[in-house]
């Protein structure tokens, strides 16, 4: 299980015309780990989406040999509307879409990978629940569950672990590191400068430009750490045009 590169061209994205990442070129590599950094409104969750094709370039390119279902996608749990009537197992099952059979019929192969994925991250006999009752946690396992089933060779991450407690970021971050493991691309979005540290070989520093993106020790310096903060103080919301460089 092998992902091509991504590459990024000078990408600009911008929303009604206000650019939230500048001018960013560079190349996630084929099996890389890496995490995206920076302050709030730095651009990461936009860069996320125009990485799998969700957001168009404003300006420049994402250039890979993909397609849009070899992407699985964890959107940031704001985004995700769990009042929706669904069991777990069948939320889980949303992510078998490669194997579905015609108008929507389960295969009982998927069944039963579901029901195995749900073992994996620690929620067997939660099959029936539906997904309103859950605990912040438990969701998130629910949707690493999903991932799982959904078997993508490029897998995306927006915040996986905020407000998850310590044991089950633990038992998620052991699935990532699998996943790096079987080759696929891992890019993950995250606050917890220790768990870039500690997980993530590469990092991505993000203030709207790029301010570093190679291997973690040396993209997460205190400088330019200072140099991500010292840009955000200078944002300006509703600027049309991309500001000058520092
Ligand atoms: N749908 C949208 N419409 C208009 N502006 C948006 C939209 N989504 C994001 N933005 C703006 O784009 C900028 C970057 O937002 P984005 O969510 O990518 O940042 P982020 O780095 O993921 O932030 P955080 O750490 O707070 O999640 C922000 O100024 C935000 O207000």
């Amino acid at each position: 299980m092998s992902a091509p590169a991504i590459r990024l061209d000078n990408l600009t994205i911008s929303y009604d015309r206000h650019p939230a990442v500048h001018h960013l070129s560079g190349t996630f590599q084929p099996g890389s780990l890496t995490a995206i950094a920076g302050p709030n409104g730095a651009g990461k969750s936009t860069l996320l989406k125009a990485v799998m094709g969700e957001l168009r370039p404003a300006g420049g390119r994402v250039e890979h040999r993909l397609q849009r279902t070899d992407f699985g996608y964890l959107p940031q749990a704001a985004e995700i509307n769990k009042r929706f009537p669904i069991s777990v197992l069948d939320t889980v099952l949303l992510g078998s879409w490669r194997s579905a059979g015609a108008f929507g019929r389960v295969a009982k192969q998927d069944t039963a990978l579901a029901r195995a994925a749900l073992v994996t991250v620690g929620l067997e006999g939660f099959e029936k629940r539906h997904i309103g009752s859950l605990s912040a946690g438990q969701f998130q396992r629910v949707l690493f569950a999903r991932l799982l089933l959904q078997d993508a060779r490029v897998i995306l991450l927006d915040e996986p672990f905020t407000a998850i407690d310590a044991r089950t970021t633990r038992d998620l971050l052991d699935i990532v590191v699998r996943w790096h493991g079987d080759g696929r691309t891992v890019i993950a979005v995250l606050h917890d400068f220790g768990q870039v540290k500690a997980h993530f070989p590469e990092t991505l520093l993000l203030a709207r430009r790029l301010i570093g993106w190679g291997p973690t020790r040396e993209v997460m310096s205190s400088a330019n750490l200072l140099r991500a903060r010292a840009m955000a103080e200078r944002w300006d919301e509703d600027a049309e045009a991309c500001e000058p460089a520092a």
